[in-house]
């Protein structure tokens, strides 16, 4: 076992309970370094995106080694986690997937859905996550690299085509307009 780990939780309201019995567990493990909260607390009603971005965002500027996250599905806090460059998160609630997150895919970010799996075996999954680290030397490390160089590569084109800012081939085309 390497470093021990910063983590990043948080929940919409539909994943919140969930959220407060992991971030215990986490809190009192001794393969995690510290804890951080983005929220939503006992009465917060943040939209999941909201949450779910923000700390993503930690861990992109490597204030947060991973996050883990919950809503109802575990899908929307996903969806959005993923929309931060250098993000990789995924929802999974069985064993071996957990495991294959970092050790295939060097996923930070993982989610559960509070209304999909029993607290018990979110608790087991979760503690069973902290344990595993990705192996840059391992055959996965290559294919994880694929996707930063498309991610990078799809950036640099954002930036650098200011002739067509919308990526539709119509220059004139302003954000949400048809492409004629
Ligand atoms: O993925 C979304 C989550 O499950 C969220 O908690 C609930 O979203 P909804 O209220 O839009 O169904």
């Amino acid at each position: 076992m390497t470093d021990k780990l910063r983590i990043v939780v948080g929940s919409d309201d539909a994943g919140h309970q969930y959220k407060e019995a992991l971030k215990r567990d986490l809190q009192g493990s001794a393969l995690v370094a510290e804890v951080t909260d983005v929220g939503v607390d006992a009465d917060g009603h943040t939209a999941y995106p909201t949450v779910a971005i923000a700390a993503a965002e930690m861990v992109a500027r490597g204030d947060a080694d991973r996050a883990l996250l919950v809503c109802g599905t575990g899908l929307g806090v996903a969806i959005a986690a993923n929309k931060v460059k250098g993000v990789r998160a995924v929802t999974a609630h069985d064993s071996f997937s957990v495991e294959r997150a970092i050790l295939s895919n060097n996923a930070q970010v993982l989610t559960f859905g509070q209304r999909v799996v029993g607290l018990e075996l979110a608790r087991r999954l979760a503690a069973e996550w902290l344990t595993y680290r990705f192996d840059e030397t391992s055959a996965s490390a290559e294919k994880v690299r694929l996707m930063s160089v498309y991610e990078n590569a799809a950036d640099a084109a954002d930036t650098t085509d200011t002739t067509d800012p919308t990526g539709t081939g119509n220059a004139t085309a302003g954000a949400g307009e048809a492409a004629a």
